[in-house]
């Protein structure tokens, strides 16, 4: 398994199963594509969050879209054929539904999530990692479908681990575009960068504000620039 960052905006999700899991894929995937969830029954949490969409509190421009449908495992094709999906998951409670989704995705080239297996993928076939999000970082974390419980476990200890990477990711690439226009040499500027980042110093003071951990950037980059 090779791990990428897949933007998705413009696409379409499918989910087919709108249970516990299908739900929480869904929650996934709704702030960055049209999300489309198939299925005769759905979570409520699925269906309160379709009906709170629209008040600009889910973060996405369109609500999820729940279809009241059971497709037979061979009705499937034809939801992907028409939805045109650039993922599609198979969430159901169903293992010949689910194998039918994963058949007729792959077979149109699209990306398939089989949530109710972990190994024997067939090639074209995405894990969903557990994700930590300090925007602009993103931290996505797998155990190669072994383990989906230590993969979450994991998650929270390095949610805690990463906390203020996003302000360190915006300082430090604000000063890196200030290096360069500056004209400073490549390596004089690839120093003063991984010392900002690395700095304690620069990581306690983004704690207190934005200037705060400026004002100590500043004093990191100056005693690179002075030598
Ligand atoms: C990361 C996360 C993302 C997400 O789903 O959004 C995710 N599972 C999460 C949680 C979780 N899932 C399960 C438990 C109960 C404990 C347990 O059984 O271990 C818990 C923990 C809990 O809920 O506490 C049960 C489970 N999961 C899978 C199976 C099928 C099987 O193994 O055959 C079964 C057994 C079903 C059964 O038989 O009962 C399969 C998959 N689950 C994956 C992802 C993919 C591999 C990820 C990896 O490589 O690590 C993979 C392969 C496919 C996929 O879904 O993409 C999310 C954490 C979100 C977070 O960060 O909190
Ligand atoms: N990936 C994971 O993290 C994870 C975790 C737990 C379970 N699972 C597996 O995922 C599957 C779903 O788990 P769940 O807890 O959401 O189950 P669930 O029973 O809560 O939900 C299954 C959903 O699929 C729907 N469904 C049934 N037939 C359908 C069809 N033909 N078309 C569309 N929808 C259909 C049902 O109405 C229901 O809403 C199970 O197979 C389970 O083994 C995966």
């Amino acid at each position: 398994m090779t791990p990428l960052y897949h933007d998705l905006s413009g696409e379409t999700v499918v989910v087919f199963g709108g249970g516990a899991v299908g739900s929480r894929k869904a929650r996934g995937f709704d702030e960055a594509a049209r999300v489309v969830v198939v299925s005769p029954e759905f979570d409520e949490r699925l269906v309160s969050l379709a009906e709170e969409a629209g008040d600009g509190e889910s973060g996405s421009d369109e609500p999820i879209e729940l279809v009241r449908a059971a497709p037979d495992a061979d009705a499937v094709a034809d939801w992907i054929e028409r939805l045109d999906p650039a993922l599609a998951v198979a969430a159901t409670d169903d293992a010949a539904v689910n194998a039918a989704v994963e058949a007729a995705a792959l077979d149109r080239g699209k990306l398939v999530n089989r949530t109710d297996v972990s190994g024997g993928r067939d090639p074209g076939s995405v894990v969903v990692p557990a994700t930590i999000e300090d925007d602009p970082v993103t931290v996505a974390l797998s155990t190669g479908g072994t383990s989906p419980a230590l993969a979450k476990a994991l998650r929270e200890r390095i949610e805690a681990e990463i906390e203020g990477a996003g302000e360190m990711a915006a300082l430090s690439g604000e000063i890196r575009e200030e290096l360069k226009s500056a004209g400073v040499a490549p390596e004089k500027r690839r120093e003063a960068v991984r010392r900002v980042v690395r700095s304690r110093g620069v990581w306690k003071g983004l704690q207190k504000g934005r200037s705060n951990g400026r004002q100590e950037a500043d004093t990191v980059i100056e005693e690179v620039l002075d030598r």
